[in-house]
């Protein structure tokens, strides 16, 4: 609820603007019942046709006033949803950028789209019908039973009755709802996770013929959540049928009791109208809110689960520790000082006793086996993770002691997996510069031997489908390479971002990198010899351990390790020649 709150703070003004709104409403829907009342009771009994005139024009100007407060109420409340809406939407996404790779395996890329999109929705939602149709409640009952008391006490005190009673069926029932619609949204979470794998992964079932077994998984996912569903709608149907009876079940009374008290001389015809309409529209007020009330468990799953995200802290901060101010350019653009590392979910450690620097102007290779750690390091470099121990440098200062904004803003990155967004060529080009030339942005595609770009009729502004799926794979690292050459960094970072080139674009990208990366530092990691053989420094990786250093001439004298792994790669090339 606190939560709910800080985001209605700044909307303080159209909350109570909204709230005055329902409330003429409310009034306005008990005020005709009381005119009529007065029309029979004095104007038809009494044959006076000026009061009934009188009466009907006064039941306008009413019917017209709290139509208007209606129409305006629900535009009010629409424009708040929104806005609260719109506001979590943001809070929760800002927060998911701060996190880092380990905060967002804790939620899982489904559950984090689902609370993004989904889980807001139906918080919005729910505040709009708080608003509408739970807030009003306790003041209409209050008015309609204070009108009916002023009519007669005994009434007074059967609308009492009957509205208790009604109050505690909805009670019951919405304590039945928490728990139905608590599982409904859990299954709904897992039908978001297992839909989007199955669509992520479609080729691979394909290719794997498991087309049966996900038929199942997923139909067994849908039936979980149609059954939660169908639980729910048995309790709809049961509170409605039940509503009805209750309200039908009041009017008798009304009609007995009230038809003695008339007999009696205690009401008169006019007060039983106003009494039954009363009384529905209470009855009418306080099902419509329990309708609510029941969906508000879900609501509540929902808030927490982006109470959740908005309170996780994330691992990787600015500021934790003092920042030190920048004290101008070092040799060693990196350095890694007795750097170990360790995953939060792993028994061991994946990096040991880092000990080496990567120097302006001088390209430095990390070469190892699959799983040695190579990327890792890479991504202790930009700060996806913080070191467990040891000290990472970055031109001279502890990269914990620089904001991970100025950080990541002075090293130019190509991931593994190369990944571009939906778009033109140029726009995701323009994610290195934003204020790229056209001719800048050609030339970095040129040095990214990504000429094939020019050739497109549509060049620059070519389209590029989500993930650059319309692209093949050396494609979309020569792209994604001439967006990282975009920008001007101290450090490039190729993480195995020339594994899916043929050996002569690998060569000719890289003569022509050497010209374009100047004095910065270039970090290539490879699982190619052939990439790395002309780098100033090659560290060999071993199960996270540096297991050699020097020149590729020197390590193939002195490092096991890496002579095993050009061997295995020239009778590869052997092979593949023969
Ligand atoms: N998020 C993670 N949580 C736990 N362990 C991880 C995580 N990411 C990677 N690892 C483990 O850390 C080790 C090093 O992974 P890394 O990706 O750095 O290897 P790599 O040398 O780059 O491999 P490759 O050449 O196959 O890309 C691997 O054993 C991997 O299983």
């Amino acid at each position: 609820m606190k939560t709910v709150l800080r985001f209605l703070k700044p909307y303080k003004r159209l909350c109570v603007l909204t709230l005055l709104t329902m409330l003429v409403d409310a009034a306005g829907a008990l005020l005709i019942p009381t005119l009529t009342a007065d029309m029979i009771n004095i104007g038809v009994s009494g044959g006076d046709l000026h009061f009934i005139v009188q009466r009907g024009l006064a039941m306008v100007a009413v019917t017209v006033l709290a139509g208007a407060a209606t129409l305006f109420g629900s535009w009010l409340c629409a424009d708040l949803s929104a806005k609260v809406g719109k506001d979590m939407r943001n809070a929760v996404y800002d927060k998911s950028l701060a996190f880092s790779a380990h905060d967002f395996e804790q939620f899982g890329t489904g559950s984090m789209i689902a609370r993004t999109l989904n889980d807001v929705n139906i918080i919005q939602q729910s505040i709009v019908w708080c608003i509408q149709m739970v807030i009003p409640v306790p003041a209409l009952c209050t008015m309609g039973i204070v009108m009916a008391f002023a009519i007669d006490a005994t009434m007074g005190y059967l609308l009492i009755a009957v509205t208790a009673l009604i109050i505690v069926l909805a009670v019951l029932v919405t304590r039945k709802a928490s728990v139905i619609f608590e599982s409904l949204q859990r299954f709904l979470d897992r039908m978001n996770v297992v839909l989007r794998e199955n669509i992520t992964g479609v080729r691979v079932i394909r290719a794997f013929n498991k087309e049966r077994r996900e038929e199942a998984r997923i139909r067994r996912t849908f039936e979980q959540y149609a059954e939660s569903s169908i639980q729910a709608n048995r309790l709809f149907v049961g509170l409605d049928s039940t509503a009805f009876f209750m309200i039908n079940l009041c009017i008798v009374a009304i009609l007995w009791i009230g038809g003695n008290r008339i007999g009696a001389g205690y009401m008169e015809i006019g007060d039983i109208t106003a009494l039954i309409e009363y009384a529905i529209l209470i009855l009418y007020y306080i099902i419509m809110a329990q309708m609510v009330i029941i969906l508000l468990p879900r609501a509540r799953v929902c808030l927490r689960r982006m109470e959740e995200v908005l309170s996780r802290k994330p691992e990787i901060r600015d500021g934790e520790v003092p920042l030190l101010p920048d004290l101008g350019r070092e040799d060693a653009v990196v350095a890694f000082d007795h750097v170990s590392f360790r995953f939060a979910d792993a028994d061991e450690d994946t990096l040991g006793g880092l000990t080496f620097t990567c120097l302006r102007g001088q390209t430095t290779a990390i070469i190892g086996g699959t799983g040695s750690g190579k990327s890792t390091i890479a991504k202790l470099i930009l700060r996806f993770h913080d070191v467990t121990s040891g000290e990472l440098r970055f031109d001279g200062r502890d990269v914990r002691a620089m904001t991970q904004n100025e950080l990541r803003r002075r090293i130019a990155y190509i991931p593994q997996k190369a990944w571009l967004f939906s778009g033109t060529i140029a726009d995701n080009l323009r994610d290195g510069r934003e204020e790229a030339r056209e001719s800048e942005m050609l030339h970095a595609l040129k040095v990214a031997q990504a000429g094939f770009v020019e050739e497109l009729p549509e060049g620059l502004n070519a389209h590029v489908a989500q993930g650059g799926t319309n692209f093949s794979g050396g494609q979309k690292q020569r792209l994604s390479i001439a967006r990282a050459l975009m920008k001007q960094a101290d450090l490039y970072i190729f993480d195995d971002s020339f594994s899916a080139l043929d050996f002569k674009t690998d060569a000719a990208l890289r003569k022509a990198l050497a010209a374009e990366t100047g004095d910065a530092a270039v970090l290539i990691i490879a699982q190619r010899i052939s990439t790395i053989l002309n780098a100033d420094k090659i560290i060999v990786l071993d199960n996270g351990r540096v297991v050699g250093m020097g020149s590729h001439a020197g390590l193939m004298e002195n490092c096991p390790v890496y002579r095993d792994i050009a061997r295995s790669q020239m009778k590869g090339d052997e092979r593949d020649a023969g």
